[in-house]
């Protein structure tokens, strides 16, 4: 069989874990650790795909749950996959709908055969299972699909967590049966047992036995705090081969994205540029600016005197205060804009930091002057 998806590990931090590596699609070869944005419903909300490739965005996310919803896995398939239907020819990486079954549905009855739920557009009945999971994900045709799993609440019990890893992997098993383009997807398992290294190592040892093409690190980004999110990315990464790609999925914030860096994950998505963006909240190399505030009103300098995108360049506070105030697309689209482009930038700093051994000198720079540092 041969493999659609290659991680070429080019070096590691000589400071910290950190590795700077290439990962190879079907549909280009693309720089990490990297941030991948959010295309839910086959749009990375507000921007255009020219835009996205302008800024150095290389894998996007699309979502199996609301893809299936609307418009149906069928029309995507019809159009000739994603990458047609939404006109973007770089990656693209889709989440199996475990989560948003577990994060939008209120009724939900989990049995060995799936999860049983209401689609929370219309309260109908629906089933999904590792099997269905696949079989949209197939026909979406992302070069990266994730495993069907469940992604417990924080916190859980350990018996609670044992019994649903033990799942997960059988779970795991069936997709990786119920996959039928393996040579042109990748297939990636999902690592998960929540704050407990025995069953972190049980869930791992479990789906490294099942030789994925990539793996990821579930179960995080549910409302724990930071201290337990990295104190488990440092006994579970290791855990996972060294030669292939290692995707936290959810994260994150900027320091998050730099702290799970060092402990040697390679992929991040997370909604948190385009979600904080509509509300009108930018990430800036001096910490966050909520531009709604009275004190940019006659503020004309540009949201990031640091950054160099085409928000920053063209247009100020002030005047993004105003659209934002008055409900004006465009100011979303400006907020957007920049907050994607400062995560994707951040982590050209991070993969430059790894070139030259530096990584931990420059989380205390950025630490510092985005303000993590201070009390
Ligand atoms: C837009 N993104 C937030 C969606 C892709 S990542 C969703 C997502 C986020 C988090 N935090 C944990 C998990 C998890 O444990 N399993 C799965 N399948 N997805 C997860």
């Amino acid at each position: 069989m041969t493999t659609p998806i290659r991680f070429e590990l080019i070096k590691t931090c000589r400071q910290t874990g950190a590795r700077l590596g290439i990962l190879h699609t079907p549909h280009g070869s693309f720089e990490t650790p990297m941030f991948m944005p959010v295309g839910t419903l086959a749009t990375v909300k507000t921007l255009s795909p020219e835009e996205l490739k302008e800024m150095g965005a290389g894998v996007i996310l699309s979502n199996t749950y609301h893809l299936w919803l609307r418009p149906g896995h069928d029309i995507v398939e019809e159009a000739g996959g994603l990458h047609a239907f939404m006109n973007w020819d770089r990656g693209i990486l889709t989440d199996s709908g475990g989560f948003q079954v577990f994060s939008l549905s209120e009724f939900r009855r989990i049995e060995e055969e799936g999860v049983y739920f209401r689609n929370h557009l219309n309260g109908d009945k629906l089933f999904l299972s590792p099997e269905k999971a696949v079989e949209i994900q197939n026909a979406l045709g992302a070069d990266i699909i994730m495993a069907f799993d469940e992604c417990p609440p924080y916190p859980a019990t350990y018996e609670y967590m044992k019994q649903s890893i033990e799942r997960t992997s059988r779970w795991a098993e069936r997709c990786l049966k119920a996959h039928r383009r393996p040579n042109e997807q990748g297939l990636f398992g999902i690592v998960q047992g929540g704050e407990y290294e025995e069953l972190r190592r049980q869930s791992a040892r479990d789906l490294v036995s099942l030789d994925f093409p990539g793996y990821a690190v579930g179960g995080l980004s549910v409302g724990e705090p930071k201290e337990v999110m990295n104190r488990v990315l440092e006994f579970t990464t290791p855990l996972l081969p060294a030669d292939k790609p290692r995707y936290l999925m959810g994260v994150g914030s900027p320091d998050s994205l730099i702290d799970g860096a060092i402990r040697g994950i390679d992929m991040f998505d997370c909604v948190l540029p385009t979600r904080i963006g509509r509300n009108g909240t930018v990430m800036t190399s001096e910490g966050r600016v909520v531009i709604k505030n009275a004190q940019y009103a006659r503020d004309f300098s540009p949201l990031d005197p640091n950054c160099d995108c085409y928000t920053c360049r063209n247009y100020t506070r002030a005047y993004i205060r105003h659209l934002i105030k008055c409900d004006e697309t465009f100011g979303i689209r400006l907020t957007s804009y920049h907050n994607v482009y400062f995560l994707i930038k951040l982590m050209e700093q991070v993969r430059q930091a790894i070139r030259e051994d530096r990584l931990a000198d420059f989380r205390e720079e950025f630490f510092e002057c985005y303000g993590f540092n201070k009390p």
